[in-house]
């Protein structure tokens, strides 16, 4: 296929897409049944919708052909593409950054439109910076368990898989990287974005390693974030909940890849108002169920088909779940409350509400920020139950 007829396909199936299911398996569900995409056409229609899809507002006054050729302009980082060759006017511009290609081609335009919740952001986010950040495709991210650091390394080495060394526990691999061929996922390491290895940092620093102490991580999914604390606190007494039995199950098949078998866990709606946990801890971690605003990079669809409204509805479930799980805590316990959204309502307000209505004090917030180190922007707050 000709580039105009891959920009149309493209165009095509933008135009059905709605928003109600993650673009990613849309796709994946519109090419297993339209036949006539081969692979390389699939991999080109992708790589456009993408670029379009980054855009998010920006340019919207255009037509979605014309979006896709910028949309494409301002995220391809190969210069060996056939962008090049298909627009010589732009030959010039594959040695700039997306952001100094924006300039370029238009200097008025603003990237604030590319994220256009921008007025919910935090004033902690540098909201150009976070938006314009949104043209770059976000790496992957391994965490090595512990005493798994240079096996791990030596197996990605071997499988000839690049890796960037973040720090002793942290490695940057390539998207795409087929990781899961050469090493053990969940027993070796485990994918976790860089930021979202930082959230627990909080507790690290007030709960010395070797203390024996319980924790609930109240809304755990598949246990992300129970396994790194395992990993920390070898004497920590875990257990693990959520709302969904479905996602329980993958925590527990997890567990077993990693190695960790003394936990418990239940199915709960730690939102419900009669909600009764049964136990008392010494620690609750709530990774609240959230926008995802800080991650969009990794779904760029919702920069454009998130409903405002929504945000509402999140800040309302987080302040019941964060409040019903900070009374099952013992005097003195620690609330880390965190979410991977970027808006001053699920964060900061939620914050505000628990010291006010919850009996807690807040002793630490933090955004955990990546939009310079193509990774995930988060949020935690630990607070203090005093009494
Ligand atoms: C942001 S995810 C947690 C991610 C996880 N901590 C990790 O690191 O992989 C939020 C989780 O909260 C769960 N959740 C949503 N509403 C809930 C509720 N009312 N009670 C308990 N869990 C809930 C969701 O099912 C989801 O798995």
């Amino acid at each position: 296929m000709k580039i105009e007829a891959y920009v149309r396909s493209a165009a095509t199936l933008l135009g059905q897409y709605d928003g109600a299911v993650p673009f990613a398996s849309w796709l994946k569900e519109y090419f297993r049944k339209e036949k006539k995409f081969g692979s390389r056409d699939r991999r080109m229609v992708s790589t456009l919708c993408y670029a379009y899809l980054r855009l998010g507002g920006l340019f919207s006054e255009r037509s979605a052909e014309e979006r896709i050729a910028l949309g494409w302009l301002l995220t391809e980082q190969d210069p060996a593409s056939p962008l090049w060759a298909w627009k010589p006017e732009w030959a010039l511009l594959p040695d700039r950054n997306s952001t100094e290609r924006l300039q370029a081609i238009d200097p008025d335009a603003d990237p604030l439109a590319i994220f256009p919740l921008h007025r919910h952001l935090s004033r902690e986010i540098d909201s150009k910076a976070f938006s314009a950040a949104h043209l770059v495709q976000p790496s992957v991210f391994l965490r090595l368990r512990p005493g798994q650091e240079e096996p791990v390394k030596r197996k990605l080495d071997a499988g000839g898989i690049p890796l960037t060394v973040i720090n002793d526990h942290c490695l940057e691999v390539p998207q795409g990287s087929k990781v899961d061929a050469v090493i053990e996922l969940d027993r070796e390491a485990i994918v976790q974005d860089r930021n979202s290895q930082r959230v627990p940092e909080q507790l690290m620093e007030a709960v010395p390693v070797g203390k024996k102490f319980t924790l609930w991580d109240c809304c755990a999914a598949s246990g992300g974030k129970s396994i790194l604390a395992w990993d920390h606190w070898s004497d920590v007494q875990l257990t693990a909940s959520d709302i969904r039995e479905t996602i329980l199950h993958n925590l527990r098949q997890r567990f077993k890849r990693a190695g960790i078998s003394n936990y418990q866990s239940f199915v709960a709606d730690v939102a419900a108002a009669g909600f009764n946990s049964r136990r008392y801890y010494d620690a609750v971690l709530c990774d609240a169920p959230c926008s995802g605003s800080g991650t969009w990079g990794r779904t760029p669809e919702q920069l454009a088909f998130f409903p405002e409204s929504r945000i509402a509805h999140y800040t309302d479930l987080q302040r019941r779940i964060a409040a019903n799980a900070a009374r099952f805590l013992k005097p003195g316990g620690y609330l880390l409350y965190s979410t991977c959204s970027v808006f001053t309502e699920e964060n900061e307000a939620v914050v505000a509400y628990l010291q006010q209505e919850g009996g807690l004090t807040l002793r630490s917030m933090k955004y955990y920020k990546g939009y310079d180190e193509k990774a995930d922007t988060l949020f935690a707050a630990l607070l203090v139950r005093q009494f």
